[in-house]
């Protein structure tokens, strides 16, 4: 990860209602959240929390219906139909879990990659497409069609697609979800390269809790809000020498710390395990009092 201090997506109180028939559901809640540029970034949550929709209104594929969303400096919630489509196919790349809507099927991996390239109009496509294919370790196959393709390697292909107009952000919708543990983890070795050999941002929404554990942040959704966070404590690096015992490793198996979310309006969200753990959930009022740099919370009964 290089994350340079600046933000990159900026969402705020971010709502997203469908409305199907006469009845509306409501899939993101207020959702607060800032990712800075050069993250790697997991979003994990039930299924129906909201975070698919979350990557659909980041890629510019649905629209918010009110809050603030902010990604490379442009307001999703202003584009015209116009500046929309040339953010979806130049500021941000996609890669779903289904590889048949990443490639098409009678075109072969190298032509997959000029596609959009051919969209945007750019010079020099062909090239450059080889390069991404070299990129992905995949040059070997230039001339393969989907179908002659193993999974793993139809998602590199998927990610070399993605990065042909050279986004500033990744999006990735359950990369791994299909495949076996051993490609979703040279999958997840490729994210890391990419984020830090090209500084790309990149947001990944998985159910795998393995993977969530090797990436360095990790926003938690439920039903349609942030609800907590997890930050890794120790870089790559530190982990891959001490896994060599080449510095004391203390044994500690649980890297990550949990971090639960203030908003802007200074509202915190606590998890329901603590509340329940203290005895106040449900309850409607906690005890709250500040000691020097701490904040403690207490049941009023105590
Ligand atoms: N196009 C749509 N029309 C109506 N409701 C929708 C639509 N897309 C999503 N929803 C609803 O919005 C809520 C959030 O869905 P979403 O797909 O974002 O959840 P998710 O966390 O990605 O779930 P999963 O992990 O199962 O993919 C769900 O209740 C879902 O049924």
């Amino acid at each position: 990860m290089n994350n340079s201090g600046e933000e990159i997506i900026s969402c705020e109180n971010l709502v997203k209602i469908y409305k199907t028939n006469d009845i509306e559901v409501l899939a993101l809640q207020g959702l607060d959240l800032t990712i800075m540029e050069g993250e790697l970034t997991a979003i994990i949550g039930n299924s129906g929390s909201g975070k698919s929709t979350f990557l659909n209104m980041l890629g510019g594929l649905d629209r918010p219906t009110a809050g603030r969303l902010v990604v490379c400096g442009k307001d999703l919630l202003k584009l015209t139909e116009s500046q929309l489509e040339k953010y979806k196919l130049e500021t941000v790349g996609f890669v779903w879990q289904n590889n048949a809507r990443n490639l098409i099927p009678y075109l072969t991996a190298l032509e997959n990659i000029e596609l959009p390239m051919i969209l945007s109009k750019r010079s020099q496509r062909k090239d450059h497409a080889l390069e991404i294919l070299e990129l992905m370790g995949m040059s070997h196959r230039k001339n393969n069609k989907l179908h002659q393709l193993s999974g793993g390697e139809q998602q590199r292909i998927a990610i070399g697609i993605a990065l042909a107009n050279n986004p500033k952000l990744l999006l990735a919708d359950e990369p791994t979800g299909s495949v076996d543990s051993r490609t979703a983890d040279k999958i997840l070795d490729i994210f890391r390269e990419i984020n830090k050999n090209l500084g790309i941002t990149i947001v990944i929404v998985t159910h795998d809790r393995q993977l969530s554990r090797k990436v360095e942040r990790v926003i938690a959704i439920r039903d349609g809000r942030t609800s907590s966070e997890f930050i890794k404590m120790k870089s790559y690096t530190e982990e891959f020498a001490n896994l060599k015992g080449e510095i004391g490793g203390d044994g500690k198996r649980d890297e990550q710390v949990e971090l639960a979310v203030v908003d802007r309006a200074g509202r915190l969200q606590i998890p329901k395990e603590y509340l329940e753990a203290i005895g106040v959930l449900g309850k409607g009022k906690v005890r709250v009092e500040l000691e020097n740099d701490k904040i403690t919370i207490y049941s009023p009964e105590n």
